[in-house]
């Protein structure tokens, strides 16, 4: 039998897999299509989700993580599911603190024993950061750097940065009005079909700022489309934040970050252009689910066991305390 996990950040979810635990390890094209057809919202399983994690072994650190977007396309990094992989290994092997190998960097993760009652919290670095045209990439824009800059390609008005982190993310701050409304769907469904900005789509965060060091940011995701969160986007956001905001917000103080699936902490370190952002948040396993190896290759999932954790229901009630509910009804 293998098992999956279904996991969230910010009810951010994804299906984790281990590969070190299969008889045979499935390859890239197989993980492929059984991403797809498990995240399917309409014919995947537990209502499918935003992506998938696979667990491996790493040389150098605790483990790696790979991550496949719902549509199938791999994405450089991956914040809210790093919380869970993070949480995986922590379980697996005992460690509190440790390093996992994602597709461009060795980060550090940690557990964090008090982010809320009952809801398991973990810490993870964000980088490496750039914002070099060809990291994202971006093209086509008359600019090779975006930070605070009206793109009248992309809008009119809107103020934008742009950064890889190392996955691509374009921010704009707006009002609350801008968060519920048809604009971000409309620009993240433009960048992410072929366009001549970014070739290979990026990110889209709106983000509002709601006071001193406290933002309420919407991410319509690369490869999935509108997400409940996205844990790079909200690190990216930050760093976007303190760079475009000093009367709000500073390198190293912490940052709150609501979004539609709750809420995260982050810190932006760093200076001149080398900066990492600190991400905290919740790693939520929702569900455990035991499948034949050989169906798992085949992306057959009618003889999985299913079992629920219990772990939903101490994440909604902590979820119901937060402010900004209101606006979360009304997106
Ligand atoms: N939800 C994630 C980001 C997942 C990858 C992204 N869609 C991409 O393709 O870059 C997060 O929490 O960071």
């Amino acid at each position: 039998m293998a098992e999956l996990r279904r996991v969230h950040g910010s009810e951010n979810t994804f299906f984790l897999l281990d590969q070190t635990t299969l008889r045979q390890k499935l390859d890239q094209a197989t993980l492929v299509a059984l991403t797809q057809k498990i995240t399917d919202r309409r014919f995947g399983l537990l209502g499918g989700a935003d992506g998938m994690l696979i667990v491996d072994d790493a040389p150098q650190a605790t483990g790696a993580m790979t991550v496949i977007n719902a549509d199938g396309s791999l994405a450089k990094m991956c914040g809210n599911g790093l919380r869970t992989v993070a949480r995986y290994l922590s379980e697996k092997t005992g460690q509190q603190a440790f390093a996992v190998q994602t597709a461009e960097a060795k980060l550090r993760v940690r557990h964090v024993a008090d982010f809320a009652a009952g809801v398991p919290g973990y810490s993870v670095e964000i980088s490496p950061v750039s914002f070099a045209a060809a990291a994202l990439p971006f093209a086509s824009l008359n600019t090779q750097r975006i930070v605070d800059q009206v793109l009248p390609a992309l809008d009119p008005a809107l103020h934008f940065t742009a950064v890889a982190v190392p996955n691509p993310h374009l921010i704009a701050f707006v009002g609350e009005a801008d968060l519920a409304g048809e604009k971000l769907g409309a620009l993240g469904r433009r960048l992410n079909a072929p366009n001549p900005y970014f070739p290979e789509g990026v990110n889209v965060t709106f983000a509002a700022i709601e006071g001193p060091h406290t933002l309420f940011a919407r991410t319509f995701e690369r490869g999935v489309g509108f997400t409940n969160a996205c844990g790079t986007g909200m690190a990216a956001t930050s760093l976007a934040f303190v760079l475009t905001h000093p009367e709000a917000a500073a390198l190293d103080q912490v940052n709150t970050v609501y979004n539609p699936g709750g809420v995260v902490k982050t810190n932006v370190h760093g200076s001149g252009d080398d900066y990492w952002i600190e991400l905290i948040g919740n790693a939520t396993t929702t569900h455990l689910i035991a499948v034949p190896e050989a169906a798992l290759r085949q992306a057959d999932f009618a003889g999985a066991e299913v079992a629920a954790t219990g772990e939903a229901v101490a994440y909604e009630a902590y979820v119901a305390t937060l402010p900004y509910r209101g606006l979360v009804a009304a997106i």
